[in-house]
């Protein structure tokens, strides 16, 4: 069963406490936290205080996604503040290999994300590390925009590149994923599926059970 990870950019702020708890009812592990500076990419969103807000209050997977150039201060302070998994863009950062060893170091699991310009081979040598590869499926920065199809090759790719060298990461794609185009990355072997709009702008259980059971 894929591990589903609804992302919070689509979710209704006023109602969030409700929201999770419902996604709390359902197969759904993560919880998908979008961090945007505004310069990496062209919006600003959430921080450590928000990952330190949902820590308290459910023991979903913290699954976020640090969109920020120079991120090591705020991988750190968000780390603290309770994130689990601390995926970040290699090109944001002057030395990402020391930054996965740090992220490691303090008992997190440490991702890279690959925006659709960019190849697998440009970061091959940090892919031994990491515990996770997010393959993103639209250009980072909004939700709502539309799955990009020639990402489902990358994750093929990753996924070949993994067995053929025995690597452990797991594979995960964000942006325009519904329960088609999450199946497209399935197939190609992806395992985790992040989904803003499809999960919140519907019945948030069924769109997630649709999800699951890909
Ligand atoms: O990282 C991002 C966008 O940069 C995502 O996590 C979006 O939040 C996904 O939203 P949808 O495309 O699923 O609406
Ligand atoms: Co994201």
């Amino acid at each position: 069963m894929p591990i589903v990870s609804p992302s919070l950019l689509a979710a209704d702020l006023f109602k969030l406490g409700d929201q999770i708890k419902l996604i709390e009812q359902t197969d759904a592990s993560y919880l998908h936290v979008d961090i945007m500076d505004g310069h990496y990419v062209p919006n600003i969103n959430f921080g450590d205080k928000i990952v330190g807000e949902l820590k308290q209050h459910t023991a979903l997977t913290l699954d976020c996604h640090i969109m920020v150039n120079q991120p090591e201060q705020v991988i750190m302070d968000v780390a603290a503040a309770g994130g689990d998994i601390l995926t970040f863009h290699p090109e944001t950062s002057a030395h990402p290999y020391r930054l996965i060893q740090e992220i490691q170091r303090l008992g997190k699991k440490a991702g890279i994300a690959f925006d659709p310009g960019i190849a697998l081979s440009t970061y091959a040598d940090l892919l031994p590390l990491v515990d996770q590869v997010l393959v993103m499926t639209v250009s980072p920065g909004f939700g709502g925009q539309s799955f990009l199809p020639a990402m489902v090759e990358k994750v093929a790719a990753a996924k070949q590149l993994r067995e053929d060298n025995d690597y452990h990461y797991d594979i995960e794609v964000d942006g325009g994923v519904n329960a088609d185009t999450g199946q497209q990355c399935v197939t190609a072997g992806a395992n985790v599926l992040v989904a803003g709009s499809y999960v919140f702008k519907g019945e948030i259980a069924e769109r997630i059970e649709s999800l699951t059971r890909l």
